[in-house]
């Protein structure tokens, strides 16, 4: 008769975690455009940055909001599992445990961090730091369950990328980064709460206060107009402030059209199908939006740069 009670044994788990579960916890699609956005802010960076340098530092940056998804997945594995959304993620389907990747999350932050500090400067390591502790714990831990406003105040962590990058690139802040830093937090509400809006009965049942389920989709649908006017704004004063030319100025009032003309039908389509409609549509060109700004301003940058060089 064996003495030892094997079912006291607890034997080790196997993890069923693989490379792609950890991959999902980065959070690629959405930290691609995160990405995209610190990118153009250290090409339009003043001064000569050594090719090295440059991709150093937009890897540290990748990394750390990698780093910020997987902390932010390893805190909400109890909420995640209560929307559809997000149910389906590594940590609800239980093939990773949420240690394991708080753990995978702070090991990437800690050398992504120390990385960008020691090879490039320390008011980029310092900025990505402050950055990674601001969503991973100022908006996942406290904001998110606490406040309809978490993803207003929340959202100057995914406006600071490009400033991060500049300070890579430059050593110093100035107004340009906070100009991108300002159209980035302003775009984030309307960005959001159209995605809340079609998800407002996910957040309910996870006990979320966004704001659709505080205040109601009504008043979520005027402060995504109010939001996208001040956007819309905010994003065409690089123009008439000097720092950029016309096409820029062109394209962001083209593209700031398209925004507001969404969430004017956002705010008027109230019921079923052409409400849904709406805030997916407004979701949807958000991506665009932002992708589309950025994108003529590092288009701007690089003609300014080549033109001299045709032109002799
Ligand atoms: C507090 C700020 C933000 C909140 C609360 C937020 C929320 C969300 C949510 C819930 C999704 C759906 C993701 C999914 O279902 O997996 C999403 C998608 C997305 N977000 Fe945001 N977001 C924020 C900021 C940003 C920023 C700063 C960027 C880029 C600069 C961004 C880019 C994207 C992209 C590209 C997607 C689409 C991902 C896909 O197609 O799966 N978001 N956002
Ligand atoms: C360099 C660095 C640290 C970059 C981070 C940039 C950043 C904070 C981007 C915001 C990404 C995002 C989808 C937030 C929503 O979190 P959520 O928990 O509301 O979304 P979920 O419900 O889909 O998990």
């Amino acid at each position: 008769m064996s003495v030892v009670d094997h079912n006291a044994i607890e034997l080790p788990r196997i993890s069923e975690a693989e490379v792609g579960d950890y991959i999902a916890l980065l959070k690629p699609r959405v930290m691609s455009l995160v990405i995209f956005t610190a990118l153009v802010g250290l090409m339009i960076a003043p001064g000569h940055v050594h090719p090295v340098l440059a991709f150093t530092s937009i890897l540290c940056i990748a990394v750390g909001a990698g780093a910020s998804g997987a902390l932010n997945m390893a805190y909400e594995g109890d909420v995640d599992a209560l929307m559809t959304r997000t149910a389906n993620r590594p940590i609800p389907r239980g093939r990773i445990t949420q240690a394991e990747a708080a753990a995978f999350g702070i090991t990437l932050a800690f050398f992504s961090v120390m990385t960008l500090g020691i090879l490039v400067n320390w008011v980029a390591g310092a900025l990505l730091a402050f950055t990674i502790f601001f969503y991973a714990v100022v908006y996942t831990m406290w904001l998110k369950r606490w406040t309809a406003q978490n993803i207003v105040i929340g959202g100057a962590a995914g406006a600071l990328p490009p400033v991060v990058a500049w300070a890579a690139a430059t050593g110093s802040l100035s107004m340009e980064p906070i100009l991108l830093f300002m159209i980035i937090f302003f775009w984030t509400p309307p960005h959001f709460w159209a995605l809340a809006l079609f998800r407002s009965d996910d957040y309910a049942r996870a006990g979320i206060p966004m704001l659709p389920v505080v205040a109601g989709p009504d008043a979520t649908r005027l402060q995504i107009l109010l939001y996208t006017i001040v956007l819309v704004a905010i994003a065409l004063a690089p123009w008439p402030l000097g720092y950029f030319d016309a096409i820029y100025g062109v394209t962001s009032l083209v593209l700031g059209a398209g925004m507001l003309w969404l969430a004017v039908e956002v705010y008027r389509r109230r019921e079923g199908t052409p409400a849904n409609r709406a805030t997916r549509r407004l979701f949807a060109f958000s991506i665009l939006y932002l992708f589309a700004l950025f994108a003529v301003l590092l288009a701007e940058v690089v003609v300014r740069a080549i033109v001299p060089v045709i032109t002799g």
